[in-house]
């Protein structure tokens, strides 16, 4: 089908691109979406994800109205069409488009009276009103049940159901803030998101949008004044800000030179500084040791489903274990980066134990010398803390405040770390 230059043409075409193509909207949205203005490419940023975060309750109305299933460019098309209409866009609007949508496609073009019939037989009002929202795909959620229990795991869909609101992270001593709500932990959450660049303070650099719990990871390193300082995974960069705001004096480091970039936009908006070095933490060596390491380690991710709702649809679990491999490999070769009383504090988005948890354990494990620090941190509520002095964050948690992202965080001291 050909995505027309419209934003629910570029959404269609995402929709596609992820659902049919595996790719994931980061690889897809910059093509797709650069024919469109902002305005245009903001709506369909939000439609592609209001939809992948519906498809299962989509589904369930579409079944009983379609004797076949039709070829997916059409589905993606209806479900595209039945989540705009949930919002509760125009219905004429809705249909009148995808029915020219289908029409513009000569691989769809026959199927345009089926789209027009279905949507037209829908009833009144919101056509997904009642139904359960969609589940996290089995490979994940047979895990999560194990570890967190079905009533957490339905805690986690329900969140992830919704749009997440914008966590901002302040600059020491912000003058110039958008309104929203103080979090305990210190974030703001914006009421209305809107375009953020518009925002007070952001020319100025006054604040940088961080999920509230990736926000508490700087906070548990509690990095000081004139510390050297590595942040062992940096990019984008929310954390290197957090560190070179906290005036440590800050290396930079990540093996994705694309993604280093985003670092450099950072820093220049924010006025803060940072050395930045585009190097394979495996490979890479200091010129001396380090006093607090923050190592944001590649994880499967799965902690940022509701920020990430194409991730359900091109993942399978697969990466997991070589992911697990890495974490244990960059832990060991950071932790021979500390000076004697170092600390580092290791940190995952994830939800899976296996990259939490069983990570911690294994390395007390391996280093018999090392021990679990502790910070308090405001806002975090005691039952977040493990038995292992760790931090483990949930999206269900906060949930009527609309969640936050998951997230494994724990504080690595080196004191008697056999070197
Ligand atoms: C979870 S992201 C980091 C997010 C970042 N700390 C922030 O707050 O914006 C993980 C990063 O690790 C980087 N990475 C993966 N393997 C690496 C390696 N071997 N050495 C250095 N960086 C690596 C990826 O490029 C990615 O940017």
């Amino acid at each position: 089908m050909a995505g027309k230059a419209t934003a629910r043409g570029a959404a269609l075409a995402l929709i596609r691109a992820v659902m049919e193509g595996g790719q994931t909207l980061a690889e897809a949205e910059p093509a797709l979406l650069a024919p469109l203005a902002a305005p245009d490419r903001a709506r369909a940023g939000r439609l592609v994800r209001a939809t992948l975060r519906r498809v299962e309750p989509c589904d369930r109305v579409l079944a009983p109205r379609l004797r076949k299933t039709p070829p997916p460019a059409v589905l993606a098309l209806l479900r595209l069409a039945l989540t705009e209409l949930s919002l509760g866009a125009a219905p004429h609007g809705v249909v009148n488009e995808a029915v020219d949508l289908a029409r513009a496609d000569r691989k769809t073009a026959h199927l345009a009276g089926l789209v027009n019939a279905v949507l037209r037989g829908l009833p009144e009002g919101d056509p997904l009103a009642g139904q359960p929202v969609q589940k996290l795909p089995r490979w994940l959620r047979q895990p999560l049940v194990h570890a967190w229990g079905r009533e957490a795991v339905a805690g986690m869909e329900a969140v992830q159901a919704g749009e997440p609101p914008v966590d901002l992270t302040l600059r020491a001593g912000a003058t110039a803030t958008p309104e929203g709500d103080a979090l305990p932990s210190g974030s703001l959450r914006l009421r209305e998101a809107g375009q953020l660049s518009a925002l007070p303070g952001y020319e100025a650099g006054q604040w940088w949008v961080q999920d509230a719990a990736a926000a508490l990871a700087v906070r548990l390193l509690a990095p000081r004044p004139g510390e050297r300082v590595l942040d062992a995974c940096a990019a984008p960069g929310g954390k290197t800000l957090q560190l070179a705001d906290a005036g440590a004096e800050v290396t930079a480091l990540d093996v994705s030179a694309a993604r280093m970039e985003r670092v450099g936009e950072n820093l220049a908006r924010t006025g803060l500084t940072a050395r930045v070095v585009v190097a394979d933490a495996l490979d890479w060596a200091p010129d001396g040791p380090f006093d607090a390491i923050l190592l944001d380690a590649p994880c499967s991710a799965t902690g940022t489903i509701r920020r990430h709702p194409d991730l359900p649809f091109v993942k399978d679990g697969s990466e997991v274990a070589g992911l697990v491999a890495l974490q244990a490999r960059l832990i060991d070769r950071c932790l021979g980066w500390l000076r004697p009383g170092g600390r580092l504090v290791f940190c995952t988005c994830s939800v899976l134990p296996e990259e939490g948890e069983g990570q911690l354990g294994a390395a007390l494990a391996r280093h018999p010398g090392l021990r679990v620090g502790w910070v308090d941190l405001a806002g975090v509520e005691p039952g977040w803390w493990t038995g292992d002095g760790g931090l483990r964050l949930r999206p269900d948690y906060w949930a009527d405040r609309g969640g936050m992202d998951g997230f494994f965080m724990a504080r690595l001291e080196a004191s008697e770390l056999g070197r």
